[in-house]
């Protein structure tokens, strides 16, 4: 890396990431507390939007007003910027009355990751039933943060592992209405917004990607259903004469063994399930959920409230916790991974003697 690549990384790094709080009652605050641990004697620093009641006995936490303060607090305390929650938080029993701070929570990390304060948002578990039951609109975050960002329609979900990246043309619509929508304006969209974050935030040069059919055998001919002919591969055809890297559309059936994988950097898939169920199959404690076409960085666990084992941070934190904090590491690993490489972007894009910028 160059100097002028190597600077402009380090100063990705000072600014602090925003973790969101997350359904409390579900596995989002012992996994916090595990993470401060893990990282607190290192050099990566995030703040909890969240109430600092939860975590107070179980490890140190200090409250902070801004994230400027955050660096100096983080070895020896969580930085907290106090989310209160009205209600009571029991582990495992979810409570639509706090549904306001979660959502607060998120708003507060945008609106400080936006402002230049901190460097990206990384979110703990929602549970969108129960948001929904308090009145939130959107289905899950990645479209609640595109309405925050102002960016509506454009954003995209990637799940990103080391073994599998997978990028989804639908998100949380049921599969027939993915059927009904599925469209080849849809699909180059996902796939320049995907070609253009391999290369700005994950330092792919030359990304390569895939495309799934969406009919057994990518259709057989014909034979198996015709929208390979009809959608997909006209668009494959006319990316690749704008000089994409792009092969497919692929039987989706063996698109996924290790010989293909080898193949490509993400596999673009055409609803939830497809993508999902071979990235969480293969790498679900280290797999993290990126929203792709927003102005902001935001990554997130692969995984969601997990109620079924919650047990609260005083319990998880004396062992008996069951909650893997692996996926949030990685999610916390992987925004200050595309901060710093979104910042060595920028640089590069410069024009000279705007270096000191960074
Ligand atoms: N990023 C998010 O906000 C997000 C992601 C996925 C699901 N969800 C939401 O979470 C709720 C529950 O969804 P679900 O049950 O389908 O998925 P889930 O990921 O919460 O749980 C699925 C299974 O995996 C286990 N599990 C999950 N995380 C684990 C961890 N870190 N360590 C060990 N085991 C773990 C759970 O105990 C459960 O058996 C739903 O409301 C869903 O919408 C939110
Ligand atoms: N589709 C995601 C998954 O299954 O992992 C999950 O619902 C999270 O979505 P948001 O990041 O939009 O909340």
């Amino acid at each position: 890396m160059s100097s002028k690549r190597s600077r402009a990384a380090e100063g990705a790094a000072d600014l602090p990431i925003a973790l969101t709080m997350g359904d409390p009652a579900g596995i989002g605050p012992e996994l916090t507390a595990r993470a401060w641990q893990h990282l607190h004697r290192g050099d990566r620093t995030f703040f909890w939007a969240g109430d600092a009641r939860l975590l107070q006995s179980v490890i140190p936490v200090q409250q902070i007003a801004s994230p400027a303060e955050a660096r100096e607090v983080f070895p020896h305390a969580l930085p907290v910027l106090q989310v209160s929650c009205p209600a009571p938080v029991q582990p495992g029993q979810p409570d639509s009355h706090n549904a306001p701070a979660v959502i607060s929570s998120i708003e507060q990390a945008v609106q400080l990751t936006r402002a230049g304060k901190a460097g990206a948002v990384v979110t703990n578990p929602i549970a969108k039933h129960v948001l929904a039951s308090a009145g939130f609109p959107h289905p899950g975050h990645t479209e609640f943060l595109a309405a925050l960002c102002g960016v509506e329609g454009q954003e995209v979900m990637m799940l990103a592992s080391p073994q599998l990246k997978v990028v989804l043309t639908s998100i949380h619509v049921s599969l027939r209405q993915a059927l009904e929508d599925l469209n080849a304006g849809q699909v180059e969209k996902v796939l320049k917004t995907a070609h253009a974050a391999l290369k700005r935030d994950f330092a792919i040069d030359h990304p390569r990607l895939v495309l799934a059919g969406l009919n057994p055998h990518a259709g057989e001919n014909g034979l198996m259903g015709l929208e390979e002919r009809t959608i997909l591969q006209p668009v494959v055809e006319k990316l690749r004469a704008q000089g994409l890297d792009i092969q497919g559309p692929l039987p989706p059936d063996t698109m996924f063994t290790t010989r293909w994988r080898s193949r490509y950097d993400a596999a673009i898939c055409l609803y939830h399930d497809q993508g999902l169920i071979p990235l969480k199959t293969l790498a679900m404690e280290e797999g993290v959920n990126v929203t792709l076409g927003l102005p902001i960085i935001r990554t997130s666990p692969d995984h969601g409230t997990a109620f079924d084992i919650a047990l609260g941070p005083r319990a998880a934190l004396a062992g008996e916790g069951k909650a893997d904090p692996g996926s949030l590491l990685a999610a916390l690993e992987m925004a200050a991974s595309m901060a710093a490489n979104r910042r060595v972007a920028a640089a590069s894009e410069a024009p000279e003697g705007k270096e000191s910028l960074v």
